[in-house]
């Protein structure tokens, strides 16, 4: 379960994120959309304690990211893909994660089978394509095997083969029990991956529904995302 109460970010000149309150629950995928610049990457980031809010609260089981014990083993993140030692070998670097996590080397091999790198993982990822990149960066957020996930735009890149694995990878995850929080900005993706929908435009909530509360018959999730953003700043 994900928290987040009146959570405001402002940078210097920008409220990045204005009063946002809503709950993640568990056993279903929550899609994040909103458009560029809408404040998804800060919110996830305030989840988990990357940044501090300027007021307002955001907590993971109950409490705030950084006072987790073992968070790798609650709460697993894939926020930037590219964000990975080049000179790093795939294995190495899920090695390296858990040695400095304390979390158990075992479910290493298995994970890079689960993501599909099961060959790859003697290679260095500063060869890998942007998709290998992003299933490298979930093995590495399942690793400690959490209850909660947070993903920013996790399809960015994959192929149209990887988008459907990934689909189906979330939807088995959410039916564990997990709570999935994912932004995209693919409207046809989320309108059949996500259970729920949070919309942000301007750092403001525009919409906190089920799908099928904003996609009405003969109308696609496009339609009401562009519905709910209209009028946002640029
Ligand atoms: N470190 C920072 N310093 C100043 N402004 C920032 C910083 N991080 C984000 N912003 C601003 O906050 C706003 C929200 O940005 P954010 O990256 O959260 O949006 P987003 O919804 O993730 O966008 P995108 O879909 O393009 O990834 C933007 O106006 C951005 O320029």
């Amino acid at each position: 379960m994900i928290e987040v109460t009146g959570l405001t970010r402002r940078f210097a000149g920008t409220l990045a994120v204005d009063d946002l309150s809503f709950t993640v629950a568990p056993g279903r995928i929550t899609g994040f959309l909103g458009p560029n610049g809408a404040g998804k990457t800060t919110t996830m980031r305030l989840i988990l304690g990357l940044d501090r809010p300027t007021a307002g609260r955001a907590e993971v089981h109950g409490m705030p990211y950084r006072e987790l014990d073992h968070p790798l083993t609650k709460v697993g993140a894939l926020l930037d893909a590219t964000a990975v030692q080049g000179g790093r070998r795939a294995e190495q670097h899920l090695r390296w994660l858990a040695r400095s996590n304390g979390i158990s080397a075992a479910r290493i091999g298995g994970l890079l089978e689960l993501v599909g790198l099961g060959d790859a993982g003697g290679r260095r990822v500063g060869a890998f394509s942007l998709g290998m990149k992003q299933r490298l960066g979930l093995a590495a957020a399942l690793l400690g095997d959490p209850e909660v996930l947070v993903l920013d735009e996790p399809a960015n890149g994959l192929d149209p083969e990887g988008i459907r694995w990934m689909r189906d990878l979330l939807k088995s995850l959410a039916a564990e029990g997990r709570t999935i929080l994912v932004s995209s900005h693919l409207m046809s993706e989320m309108a059949v991956t996500a259970d729920r929908l949070i919309v942000l435009a301007g750092g403001r909530l525009r919409a906190d529904a089920e799908i099928t509360e904003l996609v009405r018959p003969g109308t696609t999730l496009e339609d009401a995302f562009m519905e709910l953003i209209a009028g946002s700043p640029a």
